[in-house]
This record gives structure tokens, C-alpha cells and sequence, in this order.
């Protein structure tokens, strides 16, 4: 399903500028947003699922015009959605959860709805769990129930937002490779901060920054960004004061930077590959 949206302002109340002016285009597949804290991403999520009115601009999804209801209705047919802060109740169990939000969602009959969440339940690896109350769950077996609970109607789009902040790295990695493994014809949009996720999974990208897009295209694309700007560094002295740090790893002189900077931060800076996160602070901090 592809999402086209042009011209997308959300003005909050008190005259916040969340979304200023938005141009994309998402394309089926897995399509990953990223942008600091702030830059409009969650609003923009909301925006698709219905959840938040747009102040102005025009969106449609796999054809259908978010201004009208026919269009919210055909969209929300065809949406799951993993908010930020899914509430769950702490009292029923993963299956008890998944059957109630079926029911909302309009599955009526119950013999469906059982086989529907009895499968959900195994893609997501909580078969074993299922009868467990939900209070007990780890943070990734609650985000795994997400997913369950937006994948319920088999929705052509998924939109999932910040899925692995607080998952320990063995549950992410099985995260995003559920989500990848749902993606195939379908699309899934990815918001996160986490550069890396969208390294493993995403093969184009949008950045966004106070509302705006300030990049879009693949992931290669945003490497290249940083090409002849990212620099190691080693010294025993103070850290660099050119550009952006992102690591700094002790050595046996001293310590060893990662430099993202327009020049060499100081003597001795070797010019080192780009990798992603790089590329997006090259970016966002020059
Ligand atoms: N309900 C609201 N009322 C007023 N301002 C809001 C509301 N929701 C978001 N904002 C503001 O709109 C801007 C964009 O917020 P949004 O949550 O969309 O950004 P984000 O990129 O998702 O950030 P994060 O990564 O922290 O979730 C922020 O300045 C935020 O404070």
C-alpha cells in the first residue's frame, strides 16, 4: 500500500508546528522514519492511523483520502497500528488480551477468532506463554503481543512506533526480523531513533526534522551522506572539539574517537568508512 501525502501540516493547541508543510511519498516494503525526539514522527504515525486530524494537507493510503470518512473507514480496514504506549490490562493473559481486541476490531465469530490469535500467538512465538497473565510478560514479550494485536486483521499497512526502545538486543533482533518477515508486499512504517534498526531492515528511509523532511531515499543514500567525514582518532589528550563524537573506546595510547566532522579533528585522524548512524548525524548536526 502506498502512502502519499503532500503539503501535511498538525498545528497542536499552543501553536506547536508538529508537522510543517510534509512531502513523502512511502512505498510498499519496509520503509523506516527516523528524526530526534520532538521531530514530528509519533504525530505523523497518529495522522495515518486516524488517531490525529491533520490541520492541513492531504493524505492517501493505498489510494484512499484520509479526509473522508469512506477514506478513514477503507483505510483503517487494511491498518494495524503499535503505538508508543500500548495499554494492555495487566490481569488478562496474552490470549485473553489478544481475543478482547479481536473482538473490538469485529471478529465475531468466536471459532475465528480463537484460530486467528491461536496463529498470531505462534508468529510471535508466544504460543508457550499464552495462558500467562500479562503483568508477568518481559518488555519484548509485551511488544511481541503488539504486534500480535496489530497483525489481528492481516492489515496490508502496519505502522509500529519506537518497538524496540527497552528491549534488551537478543529481543530486538528478533523484533525487527518478525517485522521484516511481515513485511514481503505489504508496508510496514518503522518509526524509531534507533539508527541501527533501520540498518537491518530498512532498505529507504525518511528523515525528519522539526516537521520536516529534511532527507529521503535508501539507506546506501544516507550512508554516503558522511562520506569523507567520519575520522578515528586516537589520543591521550582531551576528547576532539571538531564535529560530532559518536564512540569513544579506550586504547593503549589512550583513547580511541569516532568523529563525524567536515574536516580532520585534529592530527592524526585517519578517514574511517561511513556506516549509517554516521551518515544521519552527518546530516542532522552539521
Ligand atoms: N498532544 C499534543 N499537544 C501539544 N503538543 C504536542 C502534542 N503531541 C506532540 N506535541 C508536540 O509536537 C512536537 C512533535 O511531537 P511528536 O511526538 O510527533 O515527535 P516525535 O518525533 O514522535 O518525538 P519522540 O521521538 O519523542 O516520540 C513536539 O514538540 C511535541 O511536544
Amino acid at each position: 500500500m502506498r502512502i502519499e501525502i503532500s503539503g501535511l501540516t498538525k498545528t497542536y493547541r499552543g501553536g506547536v508546528a508538529a508537522l510543517d508543510g510534509l512531502d513523502l511519498t512511502v512505498p510498499t516494503g519496509m520503509f523506516g522514519l527516523l528524526g530526534a525526539n520532538g521531530a514530528g514522527k509519533t504525530t505523523l504515525m497518529r495522522i495515518l492511523a486516524g488517531v490525529v486530524r491533520p490541520s492541513s494537507g492531504r493524505v492517501t493510503v493505498g489510494g484512499h483520502d484520509l479526509a473522508t470518512g469512506a477514506g478513514r473507514t477503507a483505510v483503517q480496514r487494511e491498518l494495524g497500528y503499535l503505538p508508543q504506549d500500548l495499554g494492555v490490562y495487566p490481569d488478562l493473559t496474552a490470549r485473553q488480551f489478544l481475543d478482547y481486541v479481536a473482538l473490538l476490531k469485529g471478529m465475531d465469530d468466536r471459532a475465528v477468532r480463537r484460530r486467528r490469535v491461536g496463529e498470531l500467538l505462534e508468529v510471535v512465538a508466544l504460543t508457550p506463554h499464552a495462558d500467562r497473565r500479562l503483568r508477568g510478560f518481559s518488555g519484548g514479550m509485551r511488544q511481541r503481543v503488539g504486534i500480535a494485536q496489530a497483525l489481528l486483521a492481516d492489515p496490508q499497512l502496519l505502522i509500529v512506533d519506537e518497538p524496540t526502545a527497552g528491549l534488551d538486543p537478543e529481543e530486538r533482533i528478533r523484533f525487527r526480523t518478525l517485522l521484516s518477515q511481515f513485511a514481503g508486499r505489504r508496508t510496514v512504517l518503522l518509526s524509531t531513533h534507533i539508527v541501527d534498526d533501520i540498518a537491518q531492515t530498512c532498505r529507504e528511509v525518511a528523515v525528519l526534522a522539526k516537521g520536516r523532511l529534511i532527507f529521503r531515499g535508501t539507506a546506501d543514500e544516507l550512508v554516503r551522506r558522511a562520506d569523507g567525514r567520519v575520522w578515528s582518532v586516537v589520543t591521550d589528550g582531551p576528547p576532539p572539539t571538531e564535529g560530532t563524537v559518536v564512540s569513544a573506546l579506550p586504547h593503549e595510547n589512550g583513547m580511541r574517537y569516532r568523529v563525524v566532522a567536515a574536516d580532520a579533528p585534529g592530527p592524526g585522524a585517519r578517514p574511517v568508512d561511513p556506516a549509517l548512524e554516521d551518515g544521519y548525524l552527518a546530516l542532522t548536526t552539521n
